[in-house]
């Protein structure tokens, strides 16, 4: 009996402890987090015509900052420009500048010259928070697909995204900005490799790469350095990806239930305004948060300790399940 209540007491004391230390590590990440103010500061954001890159540019508004959105498309950065003005708030407002510029971020000097123009549309002022969005999937069979398309993914997901980081963090850099963000957007398939993703997947690993490398090098310039692994979100791009997306990989996605771009872009908001490096906004990208994590910071290190054995677990069964499912669409296919 008395065996009985120690062992309880000893459980409780552990649950105890933990939970005091997790809420420790909490209030500790919050207190030590940069702090996100974005009102009256140059916000630049790649892709922000639409989709998830729209809604970023949307609650940036919402926030009193001055926006600068960048795609190829004219007619649509223009309809755009007045969707985000349409957010910027009733009082305080005035005098907030919301500007486009037209540019292919994959062109290396197009895409200095778009920061460039920016800074001159929103008369001089230095970009300070920076979000590269502009990104594709292109899914398809990696056999079936040209290796011209997959180069091309790799151009837009990460050298579109490389050649404006570069740009605004030499800007920063050298006109000595203060509190600098830049905010770079991964996906889930950054930490998982899927079917029908060949093209894709390296580069948001790319990216993820990126990010991790200068959130440890631009801390000697004070620039903060985040990034996103949004699993799906319905926007234009997930209704073009899905005109090439091999069945299989629509069924397996399945597991994935999809979140709006507006969900999305405050879920972002929350990780910066919580100071978190690696932010994800759904189940699954908690989970690859927690257990692929590699040398990236934790967010918690209390629950992401908790949380990450419970992923190796999950995917470990999960991917015993895909690749027996990837198997058998093979033999299906040789008998056909
Ligand atoms: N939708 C999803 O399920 C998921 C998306 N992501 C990532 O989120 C980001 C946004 O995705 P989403 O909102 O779906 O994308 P959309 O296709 O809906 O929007 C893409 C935006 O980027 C712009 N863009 C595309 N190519 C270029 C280019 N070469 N130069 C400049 N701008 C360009 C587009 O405008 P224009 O075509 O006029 O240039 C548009 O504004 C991407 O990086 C994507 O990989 C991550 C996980 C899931
Ligand atoms: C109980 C089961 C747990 C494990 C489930 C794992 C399921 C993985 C689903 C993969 C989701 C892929 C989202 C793609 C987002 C993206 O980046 C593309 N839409 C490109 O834009």
């Amino acid at each position: 009996m008395e065996g009985w209540v120690a062992a309880l007491t000893a459980v409780f004391s552990v649950i105890g402890g933990v939970a005091v230390l997790g809420l420790a590590a909490e209030v500790a990440g919050r207190a030590l987090a940069p702090k996100l103010e974005v009102r009256g500061k140059h916000c630049y954001v790649t892709g922000g015509s639409q989709g998830l890159g729209k809604s970023v540019a949307q609650e940036l508004a919402r926030r009193g900052a001055h926006v600068t959105i960048v795609a190829r498309r004219e007619a649509i950065l223009k309809e755009a420009v007045e969707e985000i003005k349409a957010c910027v708030p009733a009082e305080g407002g005035k005098g907030q500048r919301i500007e486009y510029v037209v540019a292919d971020v994959t062109d290396s000097k197009d895409a200095v010259r778009a920061v460039e123009e920016a800074v001159a549309k929103q008369q001089g002022l230095p970009v300070s928070q920076l979000f590269t969005v502009a990104g594709a999937a292109n899914p398809g069979v990696f056999v079936e697909q040209g290796t011209d398309l997959i180069r091309k993914t790799m151009e837009l997901n990460y050298l579109g995204t490389m050649y404006t980081v570069h740009e605004v963090a030499r800007r920063m850099v050298e006109g000595k900005v203060r509190g600098g963000r830049v905010v770079m957007v991964s996906s889930v398939l950054g930490m998982l490799g899927l079917v029908g993703y060949a093209a894709y997947c390296p580069s948001k690993y790319a990216v993820r790469g990126l990010a991790e490398a200068l959130r440890n090098e631009l801390q000697m310039h004070g620039i903060s350095v985040h990034c996103y692994f949004p699993g799906t979100i319905f926007t234009p791009g997930y209704d073009a990806e899905n005109l090439t997306k091999p069945q299989i990989t629509k069924d397996i996605e399945g597991a994935d239930d999809g979140l709006t771009p507006e969900k999305c872009a405050e879920g972002l908001f929350r990780g910066l305004q919580r100071g978190e490096f690696a932010i994800a906004t759904d189940p699954i990208g908690l989970l690859l948060r927690c257990s692929a994590r590699g040398v990236a910071p934790n967010n918690n290190v209390v629950l992401d300790a908790l949380i990450a054995p419970v992923g190796w677990a999950v995917f470990g069964v999960w991917r015993l399940f895909i690749d027996r499912t990837v198997r058998n669409h093979g033999k299906k296919a040789k008998t056909e």
